[in-house]
């Protein structure tokens, strides 16, 4: 809030190298404020910062353990090669693209936690091994306003559970992940609808409530 009516040199840039993101990013920020889009994956943005690799690691499947908190729940990850919090790893991110673009980025990272992201088939397989099918899909933006200046982060989570694949397997873990009250996995659900009650669409709304109080103006045209 202290940033409240701060000039922007242009517009925010969000940086993703993942299509599928970025087309929901779109539809459910519309025109609510001004971005620009940079596809830029971990290896470019890496080649530029090689000494960060060590924050971007490949995903790879997470132990999670959950604990309360004043927002409800927490998650804690353990990667071994990765010491930090999902937070962490966000903010790096977005300290990385605010040095390569030079201007105020927007970036994210989901996972679902209690998955295998890389092995979609085993997934069930390693779930049989438990009862508790439960888990909850957590997306993290962070935005960065200049290069060197220490990013905000937003923080959306839906719950639900790991269920055998349903529908159309053309984003991540979305056939396997079935939000609590609902019939039909994201996968199978119309986009509108998961863009709704979804992990990305609650982080965005926090987004959104930033942008909405802080009054940014951009400078340039911005080529929204
Ligand atoms: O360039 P970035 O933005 O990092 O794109 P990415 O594809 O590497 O994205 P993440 O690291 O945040 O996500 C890890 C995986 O989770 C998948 N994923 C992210 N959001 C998802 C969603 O809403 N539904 C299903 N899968 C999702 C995504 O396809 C990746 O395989
Ligand atoms: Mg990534």
């Amino acid at each position: 809030m202290s940033a409240a009516g701060r000039v922007l040199p242009k517009a925010v840039t969000f940086v993703t190298g993942n299509a599928k993101k970025l087309e929901e990013v779109r539809a459910i920020l519309g025109s609510s404020i001004p971005f620009q889009s940079l596809k830029l994956d971990r290896e470019t943005l890496l080649s530029f910062c090689p000494a960060a690799s060590v924050a971007l690691p490949r995903l790879q499947p997470y132990t999670t353990s959950i604990r309360s908190s004043r927002e409800g729940f927490r998650t804690r990850v353990s990667v071994p090669e990765l010491q930090g919090e999902p937070e962490d790893i966000s903010k790096e991110k977005a300290r990385m693209a605010a040095s390569q673009v030079n201007g105020p980025v927007l970036v994210e990272d989901t996972c679902l936690c209690f998955n295998a992201l890389k092995g979609l088939p085993g997934l069930n397989n390693l779930l049989k091994a438990y009862e508790d099918k439960s888990a909850f899909a957590m997306c993290i933006f962070s935005l960065a306003l200049a290069p060197g200046e220490e990013p905000i982060t937003f923080v959306g989570k839906t719950a639900g559970k790991i269920v055998p694949a349903r529908g159309p397997s053309d984003f991540g873990w979305d056939p396997v992940f079935q939000p609590d009250g609902f019939e039909q996995t994201y996968a199978e659900m119309p986009k509108s609808v998961k863009n709704e009650i979804s992990h990305r669409g609650k982080a965005l709304a926090l987004v959104k409530e930033h942008f909405a109080s802080a009054f940014y103006t951009v400078q340039s045209d911005g080529s929204a």
